[in-house]
């Protein structure tokens, strides 16, 4: 199906205004010549009727000669902002970025962060955005979640095909993402609605069992096998399996960096809109997988880089695991039960 210019027009124009954007703001259009000219327009136009002083930065691609495929969260750190001081302070200068070429997991982001400007990232096709448009039941629910993992000392994770993982928290913030950037200084993603922390540096560990029809991203598969992942002071020591075992090994092995190993982000999805069958009825092109990361009762756990929340590791590889049918405790509270979201209650979408 195809969304008309209308829809979508009308559709930034809600974003935008639960984003706070008015006649006060200014906001920042950020492309390159493969954003979807689609959704740049809508969002100009959106935020124009809003009322706002609306600009576009438009920045050359980048392309690291390491990174495969296209789709942009396969090669992070680097950007086609990376080095660009004066594009930088020009989009520093706004109240809100609209990012349709992908920024995040570069320090660049985080720096525009700390000024105050909002971010939000929009790089789905325009029918995925449709299907997820965020409301404003999502952020409660999102909210109602992050209450309990701010607090938490330790995550665990069991399921039927023998994950058994243990991150100990506190070291990392909670990061929530609901579709919107209400906050100053907030980044977040259309469409969305899951949230996650970092484990403590180099203290998670145990087992995690991919079992059949698990999603890895960026590779757009579904696991038709179990791969065994096992953990170590907080980095990967160890995959067995089979051909997708050694598919991944090869992968990670390419990049010749030992930080690919660590564990990254670790969270839950929230998002019922959000379908784990979708990501079959698209092409590996058709933007970054977003029901994968967001079905409602996932664990999504991921490798590679946590300079999102000021670590070190800014490594290039990013793998973004997302697992059904597991059971995650945070301290004490069961939040998932082998893929469904019991707690807390105001998390709870059905
Ligand atoms: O929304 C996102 C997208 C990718 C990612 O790694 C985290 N959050
Ligand atoms: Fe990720």
């Amino acid at each position: 199906m195809a969304v008309n210019q209308s829809q979508l027009g009308e559709m930034f124009e809600q974003v935008l205004r639960l984003s706070r954007v008015d006649a006060s703001q200014s906001v920042a259009i950020l492309k390159s010549h493969y954003s979807d000219a689609r959704t740049v327009q809508a969002a100009t136009d959106a935020a124009l009727r809003l009322g706002a002083k609306v600009y576009c930065v438009e920045l050359p691609a980048f392309n690291h000669p390491v990174a495969m495929g296209n789709d942009m969260t396969a090669y992070c750190g680097d950007t086609a902002l990376t080095g660009n001081t004066a594009a930088q302070r020009a989009l520093e200068a706004a109240d809100l970025i609209v990012d349709t070429m992908m920024l995040l997991h570069s320090p660049e982001q985080e720096q525009i962060l700390k000024t105050g400007t909002r971010i939000l990232l929009a790089v789905e096709p325009p029918e995925v955005l449709a299907r997820m448009l965020p409301v404003e039941k999502d952020k409660a629910r999102v909210l109602a979640a992050a209450a309990v993992l701010e607090k938490a000392r330790m995550m665990t994770v069991t399921s039927p095909a023998g994950s058994d993982f243990r991150a100990p928290l506190g070291q990392y913030p909670t990061v929530t993402e609901y579709g919107y950037a209400d906050e100053p200084g907030r980044w977040d993603h259309w469409p969305s609605g899951f949230l996650f922390t970092w484990p403590n540096e180099e203290q998670a560990e145990g087992v995690l069992v991919l079992d059949v029809g698990d999603i890895l991203l960026p590779f757009k598969s579904y696991a038709r096998e179990r791969i065994t992942l096992e953990i170590e002071k907080g980095f990967v020591t160890q995959i067995h399996g089979g051909f997708e075992a050694e598919y991944l090994c090869d992968y990670m092995r390419y990049f010749n960096d030992p930080e690919v190993y660590g564990i990254s982000h670790i969270g839950w999805g929230l998002q019922p809109r959000a379908q784990w069958t979708a990501m079959g009825l698209h092409d590996k092109n058709d933007g970054m997988c977003m029901d994968a990361r967001a079905f409602y009762g996932n664990f999504l756990f991921s490798t590679g880089p946590n300079t999102e929340v000021g670590g070190k590791r800014k490594t290039p590889c990013h793998m973004d695991i997302a697992l059904r049918r597991c059971s995650i405790r945070v301290d004490d509270l069961l939040v998932v039960a082998e893929g469904e979201v019991v707690a807390p209650q105001g998390s709870l979408a059905r």
